[in-house]
């Protein structure tokens, strides 16, 4: 019987494995991870794979964030040019799923120990009953601050909107400083407002675009105030370099932002001593308190010429132990409840403050269009934070772009 008979059954061809167990062959990984911070610990651990399987040979690829979704769309559309392996954003997941684009992973090696994935990070990874992809982090959002400025304005951290504004004041007349740096170039940083109102972009549940009701008018106002009243500084472009920038600085006392941005934050000059750097639960507003959950997951292209090493490269990059490792190094929040037990990671600061904060995320809806529910809002956010249009009217106009894109819904 020739190996090529014993195939792994699932009509991978060329370059693949033979099902004789040994894995060979190219896996191209593309990662989105931020370069300079997080990438160069992703590509190590990606090429570690190639010790346990020396026929195996991983070409990482760095894909900025901004353009691996609709590059990889572009991609296994056309047939040609498709990774074997993405990290696939958890909104990214049920839109590339519902296109046929990434391989089905029931079954394959890819999925191990299923039952140790949190629940809500594998729940981005179902569509329409099958498992499309592993989740690799998980994250949602927090206060960061500067306890140097905080103890030089005998301020403590806010818990709700209204002291936010009083610690900001009092920030600005002791130290000069801004107290919040405040993105506005990306809608994803307004969305602890919003729940802080009560607010949701929509609600998949009852089909019902949300975002222009009346809690989505008052968060629209809430941030804007914020602005207007000095409390917070915001640009319109450039939000990612301009908020880690003036808080790596200490130009700002606060920053909203998730574990992604805690190794880039730890190499400014204000957070050499990492000590100095405090998290805290983003504050609460007039009807509740609430961060968005966010993450990434890896699936493997359905037209994959290497189905067998991708799905095993998928299993290792979300293996417990490499898991631990990137909580270890990156201070990025595990998506296995096993990995949480282990000292290394139970001892990080960012880790255990960010567990609690993730358990009790808000969860968006991992529908197809899930995703593009954020560029038509960051265009209304923006406008808002600018005084190019009121709260009402971005609201409406948010909500206007939600109910053309979410046919038949309310
Ligand atoms: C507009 C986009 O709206 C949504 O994105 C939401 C997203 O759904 C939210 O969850 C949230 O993502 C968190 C994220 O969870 C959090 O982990 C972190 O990610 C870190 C990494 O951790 C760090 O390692 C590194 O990678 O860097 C990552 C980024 O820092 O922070 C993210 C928030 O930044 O917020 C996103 C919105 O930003 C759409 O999904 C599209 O992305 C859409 N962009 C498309 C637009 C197309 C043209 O219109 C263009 O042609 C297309 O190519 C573009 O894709």
């Amino acid at each position: 019987v020739s190996l090529a008979a014993c195939g792994s059954g699932d009509g991978s061809t060329g370059g693949g494995s033979k099902g004789s167990g040994e894995l060979s062959g190219t896996v191209t990984w593309w990662d989105t991870s931020t370069v300079g911070s997080e990438d160069k610990v992703f590509k190590k651990l990606a090429e570690d794979f190639t010790k346990k399987h020396p026929k195996v040979t991983v070409k990482y690829v760095n894909v900025p964030f901004g353009d691996a979704q609709n590059k990889f769309k572009n991609a296994a559309q056309s047939g040609s040019g498709a990774p074997d392996v993405i990290r696939s954003e958890v909104a990214w997941t049920p839109d590339f799923a519902n296109l046929g684009y990434l391989a089905p992973l029931d079954g394959t090696a890819a999925l191990k120990d299923q039952d140790d994935f949190l629940k809500q990070a594998a729940a981005s990874t179902k569509y329409d009953g099958k498992t499309y992809a592993v989740p690799q982090v998980i994250d949602s959002m927090g206060v960061f601050y500067n306890k140097k400025i905080f103890k030089e304005a005998g301020v403590e951290v806010p818990k709700t909107i209204d002291e936010l504004k009083s610690v900001s004041a009092k920030i600005k007349q002791k130290t000069g400083k801004t107290g919040l740096y405040l993105r506005g170039d990306d809608a994803y940083w307004f969305l602890s407002f919003l729940y802080g109102e009560g607010g949701d972009m929509v609600n998949a549940e009852t089909k019902t675009v949300s975002i222009d009701n009346p809690a989505g008018v008052k968060a629209f106002k809430t941030v804007k105030d914020l602005v207007d009243s000095g409390a917070a500084k915001t640009d319109a472009t450039d939000g990612w370099n301009n908020m880690q920038t003036a808080f790596k600085d200490g130009k700002v006392a606060m920053m909203i932002n998730g574990p992604w941005a805690v190794a880039d934050t730890y190499a400014g000059k204000e957070f050499a001593d990492k000590a100095n750097l405090g998290i805290a639960p983003v504050p609460a507003g007039s009807a509740g308190q609430g961060a968005p959950q966010g993450g990434h997951n890896l699936a493997v292209y359905a037209g994959s010429k290497n189905l067998d090493a991708s799905y095993a490269f998928v299993e290792y990059m979300s293996s417990p132990e490499v898991q631990t490792q990137v909580a270890k190094e990156l201070s990025l929040l595990p998506t296995r409840s096993s990995v949480y037990g282990k000292s290394d990671v139970a001892m990080n600061e960012m880790i255990t403050f960010f567990k609690p904060v993730v358990d009790k995320a808000v969860e968006r809806p991992w529908i197809p269009e899930g995703g593009s529910l954020f560029a038509p809002l960051v265009t209304e956010y923006t406008k808002v934070l600018t005084n190019q249009t009121t709260p009402e009217q971005g609201a409406k106009t948010a909500g206007e772009s939600y109910r053309k894109l979410l046919k038949d819904w309310k």
